[in-house]
Order: C-alpha cells, then sequence, then structure tokens
C-alpha cells in the first residue's frame, strides 16, 4: 500500500533468543553460540520510496544515529548497484526497543535489504542476501532467511525449525547494553556443551549472556524478579529485554495491565514466518 506521499509500508519484525548459549569463541574475537531465534509479531514500519537520482535519503533519522550510520541507509548503500540511478526515500516508524536485544536495528536492515532487492530489480537470492547482510550486524542473516531457526556460527548458520505458537509478556527495562561490553565480560560463560538441533526439545537451555548482564544492571535483575513469578523469565540477545511465556494474548494483557506504569512492556505472539518471507527466493 503507498500513502499519498508515495510511501509504501514494510514491517521489520523483532526476535526473541528463546535461549543463547556461547559454545566457543573465534580468532577475532567474536564468539561462536547457539540460539533458538523466534520471529515475534511486534515491529518496525520502513516507509521506502523510489527515486531515480540515485539518492538515499533518511528522512527521520533516529535520535542519536547519524543517517549515514543508521542500517536503512547502510543496507541501502551496500545493495546499490555502482553507478546506478535507483535511489530511495527512506522513513523509519520506530517501535522496537533500541539495544533491547529484539534485533530491531538488523530487522530494519534486512527488510530494506529484502524491499529494495524487488524495488530495484535486482533478483539477488536469499543466499546472497544473507551473505551481504552479515556484514551491517550478525543477527540480519536470520531476518532475511525469515523462518524459526536453530542458530549456529556467529549467527550466519541456520537451520529451520517448526515452533508452536506462543505468547509472550516482554519487558524493556531502560537501560541501554553494550553488547560488545558484554561479550568482553571475562566472567561470560564461553564454553557451553554444544547441543544438536535433533536434541533441543526437552534440553535444558539459558541465556549465557544473562548473568553478565544482570551484574551490570540492576534494572535488569530487578525486572526479571518481577516476571519470575509467571515462569521461566530470561533476557533475550545481550538485553536489555526480558520475557516470559503466557498461555494466551489475554493472560500475557493481563500481567501487563497489573504492573507499575513506569514498566515498559509488550503482549506479544509468536510468527510462523516473516512477513515479507516471499520477497527472497
Ligand atoms: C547476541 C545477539 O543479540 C543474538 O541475537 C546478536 O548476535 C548480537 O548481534 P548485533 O547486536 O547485531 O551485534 P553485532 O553488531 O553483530 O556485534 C556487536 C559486537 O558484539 C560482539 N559479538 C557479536 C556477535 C557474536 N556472535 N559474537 C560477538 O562477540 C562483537 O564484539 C561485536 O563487535
Ligand atoms: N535502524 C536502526 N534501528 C535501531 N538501531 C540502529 C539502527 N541503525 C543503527 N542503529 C544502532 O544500532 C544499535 C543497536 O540497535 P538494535 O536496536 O538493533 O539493538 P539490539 O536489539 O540489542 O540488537 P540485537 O538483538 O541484534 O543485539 C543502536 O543503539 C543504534 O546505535
Amino acid at each position: 500500500m503507498v500513502d499519498e506521499q508515495g510511501f509504501a509500508a514494510y514491517p521489520a519484525p523483532a526476535k526473541l533468543n528463546l535461549f543463547l548459549h556461547i559454545v566457543g569463541r573465534r580468532q577475532d574475537g567474536y564468539h561462536l553460540l547457539q540460539s533458538v531465534f523466534q520471529l515475534i509479531d511486534m515491529h518496525d514500519t520502513i516507509y521506502l520510496r523510489l527515486r531515480r537520482d540515485g539518492q538515499i535519503v533518511h528522512h527521520n533519522p533516529l535520535p542519536g544515529v547519524p543517517a549515514e550510520l543508521d542500517l536503512t541507509v547502510r543496507a541501502a548503500r551496500l545493495l546499490q548497484p555502482k553507478g546506478s540511478d535507483w535511489g530511495v526515500d527512506i522513513r523509519v516508524d520506530k517501535r522496537l526497543p533500541m539495544g533491547g536485544g529484539v534485533g530491531g536495528g538488523s530487522s530494519d536492515a534486512a527488510t530494506v535489504l529484502l524491499a529494495l532487492n524487488q524495488l530495484w530489480q535486482l533478483q539477488h537470492s536469499r543466499v546472497d542476501l544473507m551473505a551481504l547482510g552479515l556484514s551491517l550486524g550478525a543477527d540480519v542473516p536470520f531476518f532475511i532467511f525469515g523462518q524459526n531457526a536453530f542458530v549456529e556460527g556467529i549467527g550466519e548458520i541456520m537451520t529451520p525449525i517448526e515452533t508452536p505458537p506462543r505468547y509472550f509478556v516482554v519487558l524493556h527495562p531502560q537501560v541501554h547494553v553494550s553488547t560488545p561490553e558484554i561479550f568482553k565480560d571475562p566472567l561470560l560463560t564461553r564454553n557451553s556443551p554444544s547441543i544438536k538441533v535433533g536434541d533441543l526439545e526437552g534440553a535444558v537451555t539459558r541465556n549465557d549472556l544473562q548473568a553478565c548482564a544482570v551484574r551490570k544492571y540492576p534494572e535488569i535483575a530487578e525486572q526479571l524478579n518481577l516476571l519470575q513469578q509467571f515462569g521461566d523469565a530470561r533476557m533475550t540477545g545481550s538485553g536489555s529485554c526480558i520475557f516470559v511465556e503466557m498461555p494466551s494474548q489475554a493472560a500475557a494483557n493481563t500481567v501487563l495491565c497489573g504492573l507499575l506504569e513506569s514498566i515498559n512492556g509488550f503482549a506479544v505472539q509468536t510468527l510462523n514466518r516473516h512477513p515479507l518471507y516471499e520477497y527472497a527466493k
């Protein structure tokens, strides 16, 4: 759907890391992880309008993120063929908590790659877009993959998995967690035993980054305590967001309504596929 200014809307959904184990470290310092990445129905919306003057223009840069550093602009530049007159106007309706561990920036970048691949008639394959996306962030390939997945490597090796429909309460403690800072922590567990995708059912799992984040940010510890009364609450990614499963959307809403107004939260439902899944082959 195109609005009166000629912009078309493209969703950029969030993810939860249902667990995240660190199983090793590469020579370059990047960590080898194992995780289940689950798409959820909370999303940013990216508005795109084609240009034919080769320019990439961001109309509403995020506070603290200069346009040239925004992952949407970087994704468009990465995809733009050299000397091409294809360009794009970009507007972002930011809903996903930044630095929240729900992959907002990565998902925005993936949505731009998927949408512009079509709008600019480039016909890159899904695999090519995933490889391009990895240079923007470890989570970008997952969003281009577009299916819930058991993820390994630094985030680039994906095995699709079927996950049942589920409901979660997601809370956003108001702290900005630095991902590199958490990964650098000398106390980080880096030797969790490797598991096989076939052994996922019934496996005892956790988020290895959580202990470091809880030590550094008491706000995360407090809200985890709060959610733990409802179930096995844990952190997603490198935080700060935390989540707990609920039996239904109504139960998730009831929990949210019972929280202090100062607490930021969402009731979410899982997605089976990325809404732009069909944009890549
Ligand atoms: C931990 C996750 O949230 C899981 O979804 C992501 O893998 C993090 O992805 P991201 O926020 O897009 O992070 P990136 O921009 O790729 O990496 C930020 C920094 O985190 C560290 N990093 C990240 C991913 C990884 N597998 N090992 C790392 O050591 C590196 O120091 C890197 O410079
Ligand atoms: N379009 C964008 N949306 C959000 N952040 C962006 C964007 N472009 C650049 N950034 C930068 O990326 C940083 C991380 O943002 P993001 O919201 O993706 O973190 P995250 O949810 O913790 O990611 P992850 O789950 O991948 O660790 C931001 O603090 C911001 O400086």
